[in-house]
């Protein structure tokens, strides 16, 4: 499927971008699932770059990148008690199985040179700064936890390392 990248009106791509990349959700940005909080991530990237411009990369990296069926494999695992994590593996399957490079290669493509990066992810942080792109700042994108994502949260910050503050 192609990945999509979503040009706020009036963004200077010379100057220093604010870059949202973004990975496809179907449960959550379109059903509204609470188990994780990629809707409002995605509602409120949108909200931020409509404001201060920018641009949206949406990879069609469905589930970490395994997919949509797999995906629901893994919360069926996730019901019985196996975390987010544990549930890929127990499938066979990476616990993040992205390639981030490809959003580097759109920002190559659009002429974009430096960025202010939407994210609390460290491995985005980290495939922008091995690029040629200019890592100029990372903006938090912190959305208050449900009581039913607050363990998909803790996964995140204990196992993936994401940034829950402003730090
Ligand atoms: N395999 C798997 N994927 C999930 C699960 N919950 C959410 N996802 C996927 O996780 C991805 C989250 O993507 P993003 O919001 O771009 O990124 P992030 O890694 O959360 O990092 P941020 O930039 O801080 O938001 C989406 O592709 C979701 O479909 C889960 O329980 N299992
Ligand atoms: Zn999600």
């Amino acid at each position: 499927m192609p990945h999509l990248a979503l040009i706020s009106e009036g963004t200077d791509l010379s100057k220093t971008v604010n870059v949202r990349i973004h990975s496809e959700c179907i449960t959550g940005e379109v059903f509204h699932s609470r188990k994780c909080e990629c809707g409002p991530q995605l509602d409120a990237a949108i909200k931020f770059i409509h404001e201060n411009g920018g641009v949206i990369i949406y990879l069609r990296q469905e589930g970490r990148n395994i997919g949509i069926i797999n995906k629901l494999k893994a919360y069926a695992l996730q019901e019985k008690g196996f975390d987010t994590v544990q549930a890929n593996v127990e499938l066979g399957l990476l616990p993040d199985a992205r390639d981030f490079g490809i959003a580097v290669e759109i920002l190559d493509d659009l002429g974009v040179t430096s960025i202010n990066l939407l994210t609390n992810n460290p491995e985005k942080l980290r495939f922008i700064e091995e690029s040629s792109i200019e890592l100029k700042s990372r903006i938090p994108l912190i959305i208050e936890p449900n009581e039913d994502d607050a363990n998909y949260l803790e996964v995140k910050k204990n196992y993936f390392g994401h940034f829950f503050g402003n730090l």
